[in-house]
């Protein structure tokens, strides 16, 4: 397990309640935790205590929790100062013990009209805790001004909970939303928060745990559909090398890649098939490839193609156990004749990538041929094509994620920041791991390698896509340790896939 269920406002709402009145803890102590937690997190990122921190609250129990947070920064030795947003007589009843508590020590200066809004200083930094996950619609009036005096002002934003404004399930269309420049969310992340269309408002973001009560979780795990990889997740999915194990062990895998001029991509995906753990190695390409496969790659085996500079044919696919197809291979009709012959007779499920998938996309009855439960790994150009339109938003890309996985029962990954898996069954994986390093030609066919080498391995078809895409991003982090973002190459992701921490709990030294 130890993958992070994405929620909606509804299910961290109704978590809340679970632990307010079924396990019988009040909701001011939940309060008081989340503002601790939201503290330490805020603490470790604003250590500059130079300028003042500017808590701006609603009423509501997001406001709760900023003026709660304001009392708890302002013992941490940080200078605060509070304005309450007031729209009604009376606030919620943990935002009035909070506000008698805060006016116990220092004073709150009350926003009623637009003159009321300060001014506010350049090396401020402003906590955002006008409204939460309770708001039902989107913000107007005086409300509304004051966000837009915030995005307008404020050098630093830092969120709580969830910027003010947003309403996480639908798409933000006014300009009444707070730009955080982080948000500190509580408990688990939000959908919203790995989707493109809501980043500019939700910046960085972190998620604190704030002590919802554990015996909830199976719940929303159980009614969740989206979730996010971790570290703890991959941990436990690595399969650790066996003692008593011999390369048969590890599968047989066939890479069918490579064309004049583009030799490099299945060098790549080689290696990068290699590094992942497969036992054995076959890379059919043209014969032009044979020479630089045969020196760059020693390990792999090679079979040459009857075509000089392309594909166009197929060895035998009964010793393979996993194919990966596509890197590097054009769009030759000989290539396109053999493509759709893989397609019919592969008995295994496949990788398909790159110039594969833009030959299914040009000739859309090969769709029908994809073997049930391949992985497909389309960048968003390439699955626009194989879709044949355009999503208008994120929620939109959403739905044909899953309806393309459903209806062709295979596994898509959309490789991007924050890659998306989608499976046949609905569930969508989102990827968090990562660096604009990877944003460089190659980096998918290093990608298309690890999978294929972990199907091969005997991962299901769901745990390799996840898996594949958790590693080669992570081994990025890691390469990038020794490189800038732009220096970074495919290579010295190859290099560095042994180097990822989460794999080593498993070496056993006896
Ligand atoms: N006990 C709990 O349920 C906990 C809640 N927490 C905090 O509570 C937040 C949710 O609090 P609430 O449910 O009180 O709601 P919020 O504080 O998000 O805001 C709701 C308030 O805004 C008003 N409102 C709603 N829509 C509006 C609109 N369009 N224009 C103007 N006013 C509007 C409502 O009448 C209500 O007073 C979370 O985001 C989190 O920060 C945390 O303290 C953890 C525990
Ligand atoms: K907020």
């Amino acid at each position: 397990m130890h993958l992070l269920p994405l929620v909606s406002t509804e299910q961290i709402r109704q978590w809340d309640h679970e632990t307010i009145h079924k396990q019988g803890v009040p909701s001011l102590q939940l309060m008081e935790q989340a503002a601790l937690a939201f503290v330490r997190a805020f603490q470790k990122r604003e250590v500059e205590k130079k300028g003042e921190v500017w808590v701006f609250a609603g009423m509501g129990n997001n406001g709760g929790d900023g003026l709660a947070i304001a009392r708890l920064l302002r013992q941490c030795g940080y200078r605060v100062r509070v304005w309450i947003l007031k729209i009604k007589e009376t606030g919620s009843p943990d935002f009035e013990t909070n506000l008698a508590r805060w006016q116990r020590m220092q004073t709150t200066t009350f926003i009623r009209s637009e003159e009321d809004f300060p001014a506010i200083p350049d090396d401020a930094v402003v906590v955002d805790a006008l409204f939460g996950t309770g708001l039902s619609r989107p913000l107007d009036g005086l409300p509304a001004a004051l966000v837009q005096h915030l995005n307008a002002h404020a050098r630093r934003i830092v969120a709580v909970d969830v910027p003010s404004g947003l309403l996480p399930q639908q798409l933000p269309q006014s300009d009444s939303v707070v730009r955080a420049h982080l948000t500190i969310t509580f408990q688990l992340p939000k959908l919203c928060f790995v989707l493109q269309d809501f980043a500019p408002y939700i910046g960085e973001w972190e998620v604190v745990d704030i002590g919802l009560s554990p015996a909830y979780l199976p719940v929303i795990l159980k009614e969740s559909r989206e979730y996010l990889l971790t570290a703890a997740w991959a941990r436990n999915t690595y399969k650790p090398r066996e003692r008593f194990a011999h390369k048969g062990t590890y599968g047989h895998a066939l890479l069918w890649c490579g064309s004049k001029g583009k030799m490099g991509a299945a060098i790549l995906c080689a290696r990068a098939c290699l590094r992942a753990g497969v036992g054995l190695l076959t890379v059919h390409a043209p014969a032009c490839g044979y020479v630089p496969l045969q020196t760059a790659v020693p390990e792999a085996m090679v079979s040459v193609d009857e075509q000089e500079e392309c594909l166009s044919s197929l060895p035998d696919l009964l010793p393979y156990v996993a194919i990966g197809a596509g890197p590097g291979i054009g769009q030759q009709e000989e290539t396109l004749h053999a493509l759709q012959e893989l397609l019919v007779r592969a008995t295994c499920p496949l990788v398909l990538d790159a110039d594969a998938l833009n030959l299914i996309a040009a000739h859309p009855e090969l769709k029908k041929y994809i073997p049930v439960h391949s992985i497909l790994t389309p960048h968003p150009k390439e699955f626009e094509r194989l879709l044949g339109y355009r999503w208008q938003h994120e929620f939109e890309l959403l739905d044909s994620l899953r309806a393309f996985a459903k209806q062709h029962q295979v596994y898509v990954i959309l490789k991007r920041a924050y890659s998306i898996i989608a499976c046949p069954g609905g569930d969508l994986f989102f990827n968090t791991a990562g660096n604009a390093g990877l944003a460089k030609g190659g980096s998918g066919d290093v990608l298309t390698g690890i999978i294929t080498a972990l199907l091969a391995q005997g991962y299901s078809p769901k745990e390799a896509a996840c898996l594949g895409v958790y590693w080669h991003a992570t081994a990025a982090d890691e390469a990038v340790k020794r490189q800038a973002l732009s220096t970074l190459l495919p290579t010295d992701v190859v290099e560095s896939l042994g180097a990822v921490s989460w794999i080593h709990s498993h070496m056993k030294y006896v």
